[in-house]
């Protein structure tokens, strides 16, 4: 019985963001994305045209897709034959439609969602929570009840952390050709993460050693796990702002830390995008059309690691999250891995909690479903 290692679920959802397929997608995804966020619309006028540049479709969904199936054949491998759907926050597949459709169709009703966002904000985790709250609440009302739980987040889990791993060493490799030998006074790692807005870092905070920390300890973990000669000079940038001039976000941008690191003698730089599980519009455009851009005038060197996208062991660590937590709503306390020293968070830890990571609104979110009792 292969299905007991996730009992009590009855389907596993890959959760993701979503993006357009076609030109005409655009702005109605970008209408979604930002509905009640205060996005001014010369940045919605902005970020369309980087979905343009790309003919309009974004690559993440294709992404999403690969991973799918990957995660589809490692279940089968483990003898796990939980249907695997996908469903998204901003594009189809909608996700209350495809929870929907699955619980009509087969009955289902105990939903564990993974998401495609490694890290604790209100963005990368709450804002999910929300979503699956209301897909929740909207079935609820066509007399359809189910439950949607999640796994913990997994910026700490040894399957995700190694395959950080893989891509900076592979990126050190081919960084070392292009600038022919690795100098500590000339070369530096740039890790890469989404910036989000000083307040959403601080909501982040209450209960974890929140988003920049989480990035922090898996970089020192990282830069540990190198070999002398690799061990360059690491700091985390930012790229994608958005909102008003006015509302402080995290930083230093990308682009301007690599002017700064010009001025000061850094000839070359690696930029690995840790804050991203594939390459996302953001990777594509923000980090290897923009920053790319701005290597060149600086005449700095510049070389993207890659994302941790469909690596297996990346894979094999979320469909490790998946029995994990199935464990735990069983009341059978397994071991939560992380990498050395590091707390696990999430689901049934405590540390992300009914109030972990809210926003300025407090919206419902999906209690921890089994193990958390619901806070009033
Ligand atoms: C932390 C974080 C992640 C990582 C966690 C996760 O993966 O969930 C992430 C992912 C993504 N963000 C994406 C796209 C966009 N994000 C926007 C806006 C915003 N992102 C924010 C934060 C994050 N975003 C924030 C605080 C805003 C301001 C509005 C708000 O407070 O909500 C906007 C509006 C235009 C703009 O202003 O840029 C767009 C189009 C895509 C799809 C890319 C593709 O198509 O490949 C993905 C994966
Ligand atoms: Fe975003």
């Amino acid at each position: 019985m292969g299905n007991m290692s996730v009992a009590p679920f009855d389907a596993i959802l890959l959760m993701s963001f979503g993006g357009p397929e076609k030109p005409a997608d655009v702005l109605p995804f970008l209408q979604n994305v930002t509905r009640g966020r205060g996005i001014p619309v010369e940045r919605l006028e902005e970020v369309g045209e980087h979905y343009y540049m790309f003919g309009g479709k974004s690559p993440i969904n294709e992404q999403n897709q690969a991973l799918v199936r990957a995660l589809r054949d490692e279940f089968a491998a483990r003898g796990i034959d939980t249907p695997l759907l996908w469903g998204n926050r901003n594009w189809q597949p909608y996700l209350a439609e495809v929870v929907g459709n699955h619980a009509r169709m087969h009955g289902s009703r105990r939903f564990l969602a993974i998401d495609t966002s490694a890290y604790s904000s209100y963005s990368s985790c709450r804002q999910y929570r929300e979503d699956f709250a209301g897909a929740v609440a909207a079935l609820e009302e066509q007399g359809i009840e189910v439950v949607i739980d999640k796994v913990r987040q997994y910026y700490n889990h040894p399957g995700f952390a190694q395959a950080q791993l893989d891509c900076l060493r592979r990126g050190l490799g081919e960084f070392k050709q292009l600038v022919g030998g690795l100098d500590r006074s000339r070369h530096k790692i740039l890790f890469v993460t989404h910036s989000i807005p000083t307040s959403m870092q601080k909501s982040s905070e209450k209960f974890t050693v929140g988003y920049q920390g989480q990035h922090e300890e898996l970089m020192k973990w990282l830069s540990a796990e190198l070999d002398g000669e690799e061990q360059l000079d690491a700091e985390l940038v930012f790229c994608s702002r958005s909102g008003s001039a006015h509302t402080p976000w995290l930083e230093p941008d990308i682009n301007d830390r690599m002017r700064e690191l010009s001025d000061s003698g850094t000839e070359a730089v690696l930029v690995v995008p840790i804050g991203f599980v594939s390459d996302h519009m953001e990777v594509k455009f923000d980090l290897d059309t923009e920053a790319a851009q701005t290597a060149r005038e600086l005449g700095m060197g510049f070389l993207r690691a890659d994302s941790v996208g469909i690596s297996p062991s990346f894979v094999s660590g979320l469909v490790d999250l998946v029995v994990e937590r199935a464990a735990q709503v069983r009341a059978e306390e397994p071991e939560q891995r992380t990498i050395s020293g590091s707390k696990a968070l999430g689901p049934g830890s405590g540390a992300c909690s009914l109030n972990c990571c809210e926003g300025a609104r407090s919206k419902n979110t999906v209690p921890n479903w089994n193990v958390d009792k619901p806070a009033s």
